[in-house]
């Protein structure tokens, strides 16, 4: 009898906000696809580089325009930290048809875990990168190309969606909720015979190559974009995403993170440690120790402890 009450009060109050804030996510990624595709295909990227190898276009501009727009109509008391800072970025006078009120039903029939149930705005903190990859995007590298929405609640990042705009010409949303599961794509196991490290195209270095050397894999696979270098684990092309450099930034790893954990996988710091996703850290988002991921099936703590055994091997002949 009481399962029933509570069922009934379930029906009567909704669908909790952390399955809502992730059936709108879905939704405006594809508005926000939509969007990067029509800059690529007008062809005027309006490049800007923000600092050193940190470029800007108008399809990064534009999507975060419109998501955040969405999200701030939506859920006016959710904080909401973006990539883009600049002015024309942060101008929410969008067409009507950027503000997407839709919420993916797909998303919404999800059963949210118990612990996320009571879940309020204030406690939630949506981390956005508009176009995650904007170096490999300029040069025509489209494939590396995602959209990334991460929802956070207090530190931690429990639900994201990470979008393709590229895949087969339509895009598509591969989404994940924390204690629930994945979905939009077939979650595959890395091969068993040899093992795949995925890193950066755009960012490498002699560190980081001498870093990756010493873990000795079979294959080493440079690719753009956090959100697609997770892709590259979640679909059994690799076994870990190695990146030992600062320079990504919360943004980049909230998305991923929550759709890798959700699949049973890891994303830490150098040192083993989450990174926290709480509002606090708008100020300085910088992933200092690096990003390390790994698949569900490659156990994170014995991997954690490779790279700690590689970091004392370097300091020693240093
Ligand atoms: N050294 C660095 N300086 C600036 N941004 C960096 C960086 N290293 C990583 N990033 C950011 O992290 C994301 C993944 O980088 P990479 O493809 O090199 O692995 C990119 O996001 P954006 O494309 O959204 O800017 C990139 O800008
Ligand atoms: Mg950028
Ligand atoms: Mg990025
Ligand atoms: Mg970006």
């Amino acid at each position: 009898m009481h399962n029933f009450f509570c069922l009934v009060y379930k029906m009567a109050q909704g669908p909790a906000l952390v399955c809502r804030l992730l059936a709108s996510s879905v939704s405006v990624a594809h508005k926000a696809g939509k969007i990067i595709r029509d800059v690529m295909q007008k062809g005027d990227l309006g490049i800007i580089d923000k600092g050193e190898n940190d470029l800007q276009t108008e399809a990064d501009r534009s999507a975060q325009r419109c998501i955040v727009a969405s999200f701030k109509n939506l859920y006016p008391n959710v904080n909401i930290v973006a990539e883009e800072v600049d002015k024309i970025s942060q101008n929410l006078d969008v067409p009507a048809d950027w503000l997407i009120t839709d919420l993916d039903p797909k998303i919404l029939d999800l059963e949210c875990p118990k612990s996320l149930q009571g879940v309020t705005e204030d406690q939630v903190t949506i981390w956005i990168d508009p176009l995650d990859g904007t170096s490999e995007f300029t040069k025509g590298l489209i494939d590396h190309v995602t959209i990334l929405i991460g929802v956070c609640v207090n530190d931690e990042a429990v639900a994201g969606v990470i979008y393709q705009p590229f895949w087969q010409n339509r895009g598509r949303a591969l989404w994940g909720l924390v204690g629930s599961g994945v979905g939009g794509f077939e979650l595959k196991e890395p091969p068993q015979t040899k093992k795949v490290y995925v890193t950066t195209r755009s960012h490498y270095d002699k560190a980081i190559e001498k870093f990756i050397d010493g873990l000795k894999p079979c294959e080493i696979i440079r690719v753009g974009g956090a959100g697609n270098k997770v892709l590259y684990i979640l679909e059994g092309k690799a076994h870990a995403y190695v990146y030992p450099s600062a320079g990504c930034k919360r943004w980049d790893t909230a998305a991923p993170e929550a759709v890798l954990r959700a699949a049973g996988g890891e994303l830490t710091d150098v040192y083993g440690n989450k990174y926290s996703y709480s509002k606090e850290n708008e100020k300085d988002p910088l992933n200092k120790y690096g990003v390390f991921a790994t698949a569900p099936s490659y156990n994170h703590t014995e991997f954690m402890k490779l790279i700690s055994d590689i970091q004392s091997k370097n300091e020693k002949n240093d």
